[in-house]
Formats: C-alpha cells, sequence, structure tokens
C-alpha cells in the first residue's frame, strides 16, 4: 500500500496543469499551488501517507461533515425540516435555489445548508462556546489537540463575506435562521478556517468507515445507520455540481473544500485525505480527484466495484 501511495504522490508532483487556487478569499490565495498530500488512514489501525501529509491547511468545506454529525447528535432528525437532502445540481454559492425553495437549503453541504447547519447548533449560546463544541469534536475524533482555528483565514472571509452574508439574509427572511446573522457568519467562518493536516483528516474520518466507530479507540462516534446517511449525502452532495462527475471517476463518498482537500471514505477499508490547492472549474481541487480516482482504480475500493 505504501508503494501505492508513493505512486500517487510522484505522479500528482510531475503533473503540470495544477488548477487554480481560490483566491475569492484572499487569504488562501497565498498558499503555495506546488503542494501535494495524501493520507490513508485504515480501519485496523495502519497510516500510509506521502507528500507534506503533516502541513496543515484550511479544511473550509469538508468541516461540513463534522458540523452535520454534530448537529444531528444535537436535534436528530427534526434537522431535516431545516436542510433538504438532495443535490443541488449549482454551485456551492449558489443562491437561485433558495427563492423558489422557501429559503430552505438542498443539502448540508452548500454554503447556504451549512449555514442552517450551524444555526441550528448554536442553539441560543455565543459563536465561542459553539466553536469550542465543533473544536473539541475534531481533536477528538482526530486524537489530536493541537487542531486549531486559522483566525486568519476567518477574518479574511468575514472581510469578504457579502456572498455568504446574502444566503443567511435570505434565509433568516424565510425564518430559516434563529440567531443574528454575523454572530452565525462568524461561526460558520471559523468552522471552515479549521486547520488540519491530511494525516489528521484522514484519522477524524474513520469512524466514517468503519459503521460509525472512531479508530483505534472503538468508541462509537454516531450509530451505523448514521455514518451510511452521512456517506450517502457525501456521495450525492459533496462535490456540489460536480458530485455526479466525481460519482463516475471515483465512486467514493466524499467532501471537497476550497482549501484544496478532499476526505474520501472507503466503508469497511479506510479514509483517504488529499490535498492540492489548485482547484478545477467548480471548486475541487484538480489533482486531489486525481490522486482519488488513481487510487480506486488500483485498489478496487469504490463503493461501486472494480
Ligand atoms: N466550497 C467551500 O469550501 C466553500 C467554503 C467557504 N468558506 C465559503 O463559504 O465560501
Amino acid at each position: 500500500m505504501q508503494a501505492l501511495i508513493d505512486d500517487i504522490a510522484a505522479t500528482m508532483a510531475s503533473a503540470e496543469e495544477r488548477g487554480k487556487v481560490a483566491d475569492y478569499i484572499p487569504e488562501l490565495g497565498h498558499v503555495d499551488p506546488k503542494q501535494f498530500a495524501i493520507s490513508l488512514a485504515t480501519v485496523d489501525g495502519k497510516v500510509y501517507s506521502a507528500g507534506c501529509a503533516t502541513t496543515p491547511f484550511s479544511i473550509q468545506s469538508i468541516s461540513k461533515v463534522f458540523t452535520l454529525t454534530i448537529a444531528l447528535g444535537q436535534v436528530g432528525d427534526s434537522l431535516w425540516s431545516k436542510v433538504g437532502r438532495e443535490p443541488s445540481g449549482d454551485p456551492f454559492n449558489s443562491i437561485v435555489q433558495l427563492e423558489h425553495e422557501s429559503g430552505k437549503p438542498r443539502n448540508p453541504f452548500i454554503n447556504a445548508g451549512a449555514i442552517a447547519v450551524v444555526d441550528a447548533i448554536m442553539m441560543g449560546h455565543e459563536p465561542k462556546e459553539t466553536l469550542g463544541e465543533i473544536l473539541s469534536f475534531v481533536r477528538y475524533i482526530a486524537d489530536d489537540d493541537s487542531i486549531y482555528f486559522d483566525h486568519a483565514v476567518a477574518a479574511s472571509e468575514m472581510a469578504h463575506r457579502d456572498r455568504n452574508a446574502s444566503l443567511a439574509h435570505f434565509m433568516k427572511a424565510f425564518g430559516h435562521l434563529r440567531h443574528d446573522v454575523d454572530k452565525v457568519l462568524g461561526t460558520y467562518f471559523h468552522q471552515c478556517a479549521i486547520a488540519m493536516s491530511c494525516e489528521q483528516l484522514a484519522h477524524a474520518g474513520l469512524f466514517l468507515a468503519s459503521d460509525g466507530i472512531n479508530k483505534p479507540s472503538d468508541i462509537r462516534v454516531v450509530a451505523s445507520q448514521r455514518a451510511r446517511r452521512i456517506n450517502s449525502l457525501m456521495m450525492m452532495c459533496g462535490h456540489y455540481d460536480a458530485s455526479g462527475e466525481f460519482a463516475f471517476r471515483v465512486g467514493l463518498p466524499a467532501k471537497s473544500g476550497v482549501g484544496g482537500g478532499i476526505l474520501a471514505i472507503a466503508p469497511g477499508h479506510g479514509a483517504i485525505a488529499v490535498w492540492s490547492p489548485g482547484l478545477d472549474a467548480y471548486g475541487n481541487s484538480l489533482l486531489g480527484t486525481q490522486a482519488l480516482e488513481m487510487f480506486v482504480q488500483k485498489t478496487g475500493w469504490s463503493v461501486f466495484g472494480h
């Protein structure tokens, strides 16, 4: 397995077309596009990494998997009255469906949906308390207390929040947000600004690869049915309007972020985190997707078969 991971990293190191780093969040625009990392954590406790797998990067929308897990733990199925579970077929920051669908976001992974999810978690608390809870959860599932918020990235997003603020105000006008818009956005931007390495991320995702049980601690994080459902949402919605293409090419539940990371789950096998900051036209990591495609072709771990 280590030979395969090394081979993937070597192939990606020599790639010429590397995509475009997100610069609509200015702080992310400074990241060196040459970097590549991959880490596989297996359900039987092994870790295989290559590239800069211990370098922290901005996990951005990958954090939406963790806040969804927390929200379902707090409010259970009542979450689905605030957010849907259908693929949107629209870009991650689109506002068009919100008007047609009375301010209810299609799914928890587009920006509007994730903003609604974090509003649900806040439960009348101040952002600082909610952020403490989110960070504790992520540190717990990754078994690593060094994971942190990159405050410069969060501040950069807050300063350029017009688009996300539009989504939030629109939902609030329909009665779908309970808290003050700027407090919800401040919480959302910090959640997106969590910095993690591929090794930490792969470890954090393991519970979704093993029916809801964290590894290697063997402590149950969620019921197996919930893990299965989160995986299905990742498969259908994790790459926005490129989710179909990602399923076609890779065939694993996965969540991308505009920081260039992707967390993919191979149920029964392990969790794979990849990072390369250059994005494709849909805001998903160009080389990260290629690396995962190469990985499933060699391992046969796609949920759709070899
Ligand atoms: N696709 C993403 O990673 C988007 C997350 C980013 N924080 C935003 O709100 O625009």
